[in-house]
């Protein structure tokens, strides 16, 4: 059966003047439309074309800030390692690296991106379930901070590394708590059927095993349970309690303990979601690890870059289907697969102040590539709008460019990042024709 025609928007989406008041960075005005910081969003989609990614340096650093003063607060000796997969662009590192922030990577490729923006090899942590011989010698002739170790095969692979090359690699164990952090299924990552991390079971004498190994000085473990944790830091609190758990339990038994690694996770609203303060995560991590009297690591990637950045696209057409609106803008899911991949909400607003503030009705808002996953929203309250008309996705900052491809043979985006009232261009669109430069024929298959 078709599903009933949509007469009114979805009433549990918040309406545009409430999303943009949530969101510091930006600003709906009169004359300008939405700005970001100082600079109206319109004249960067002009000026840039579109599709383009647009990040704030003021939101990057106001958000690292209050996540390391919420750990401070709480009186914590921890240390902030930016979850790069989030957005390793080089702009939006090197604003993070002038805060002080270190890094999580989880391949070379993010650990030359890092280190390329100013971050040392000595600050960052090296997670992955699946790191290649070459990437750990790399990452240990760099002096890399820590490396976690995710299984009895890898924690092998490391010693043996490390020893041919005269260095003692530092390793912490990941374990995985078996801890339900009730989010998304493909991005909860502490569960027991879950790929990550060694079994809580097995990691006690997992530790005294690596202890003995020649090429590894244990440091400690790590955890991380999954990302985009709402609701509460109930997950966070159980998945600590179980590591002092176990922290205590080396100790007793004579085993080394130099630091503990929380991992990343913690959520923001896209919607409506309650998402904990960090003050809240902190208070978790001290009523939990606290008393240890050991310094601890946060791996954050959506929490710090997820609010400062947006999408901005322009409306190709609005059709009218059989019984719905669509609204079929220049951006896709090759741009932003969110949605499609996690059935992700994000919010979409117009940038134009009139559009703004229009009645609005339900259109599906879409993109132009073969797929029907190509749905950015359904039923979503959005006004009539003309071609060329410009949007802005919401929140856009994390997981967005990075997993970005060229699927349709459609260009990479721009991305450009604004600090007060400039802004610039910090990695130009990557047209097709560009990638089709690098394509090779075998002679066997010329003309
Ligand atoms: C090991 C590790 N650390 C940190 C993160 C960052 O997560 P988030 O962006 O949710 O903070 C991830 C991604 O989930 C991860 O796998
Ligand atoms: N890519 C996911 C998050 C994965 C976190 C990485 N472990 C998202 O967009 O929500």
């Amino acid at each position: 059966m078709a599903a009933p025609l949509p007469v009114a928007p979805d009433s549990a989406d918040p309406n545009f003047a409430d999303l943009i008041a949530a969101r510091p960075g930006l600003s709906m005005h009169a004359q300008d439309g939405l700005v970001m910081e100082e600079v109206p969003l319109s004249r960067i989609a002009r000026e840039v074309g579109t599709p383009t990614w647009v990040y704030s340096a003021g939101t990057l650093r106001r958000r690292y800030r209050a996540l390391k003063a919420a750990l401070d607060g709480a009186g914590l000796n921890a240390s902030v390692h930016y979850a790069t997969k989030a957005n390793d662009n080089q702009a939006v590192l090197r604003v993070l690296a002038a805060e002080g922030a270190g890094a999580d990577i989880v391949s070379v490729g993010e650990l030359r991106a890092t280190m390329a923006a100013g971050i040392a090899a000595s600050r960052t942590v090296f997670s992955g379930v699946g790191k290649k011989a070459e990437e750990i010698r790399f990452a240990l002739g760099q002096g890399i901070f820590q490396i976690n170790a995710e299984s009895v095969e890898e924690i092998a692979m490391i010693s043996a590394i490390a020893a041919e090359m005269g260095v003692l690699a530092p390793v912490a164990l990941r374990v995985n708590p078996d801890v339900d952090a009730k989010t998304h299924a493909k991005i909860t990552t502490g569960k027991a059927e879950n790929k990550f991390g060694i079994a809580f079971e097995d990691a006690a004498p997992l530790y005294a095993r690596m202890a003995a190994l020649p090429g590894i000085r244990p440091i400690g473990i790590a955890t991380h349970i999954g990302s985009q944790i709402t609701e509460g830091v109930a997950a966070f609190h159980a998945a600590y309690a179980r590591l002092a758990e176990m922290i205590r339990g080396f100790r007793a038994s004579g085993l080394p303990v130099e630091r503990v690694d929380c991992g990343g996770g913690l959520g923001i609203p896209y919607r409506d979601e309650v998402a904990p303060p960090p003050e809240a995560l902190a208070g978790a991590i001290k009523a939990t690890l606290g008393g240890l009297g050991l310094p601890v690591m946060l791996e954050p990637g959506r929490w710090i870059a997820g609010p400062a950045g947006v999408l901005l696209a322009s409306i190709v057409l609005q059709k009218q289907g059989s019984n719905r609106r669509f609204l079929v803008a220049d951006a896709a899911m090759n741009d932003l697969i969110r949605p499609a991949m996690y059935e992700a909400w994000h919010g979409i607003v117009p940038l134009d102040p009139v559009r703004f503030a229009d009645d609005a009705m339900p259109a599906d808002i879409v993109g132009p590539v073969c797929e029907s996953g190509d749905t950015f929203a359904r039923g979503r309250a959005m006004p009539l709008m003309a071609p060329g008309d410009f949007i802005a996705f919401l929140d856009a900052g994390a997981y967005g460019a990075v997993m970005s491809s060229t699927y349709n043979a459609r260009p990479l985006a721009a991305e450009v990042l604004v600090d007060g009232n400039r802004f610039a261009v910090v990695r130009p669109r990557q047209m097709p024709e560009d990638l089709l430069a690098h394509q090779r024929l075998p002679d066997w298959l010329a003309p």
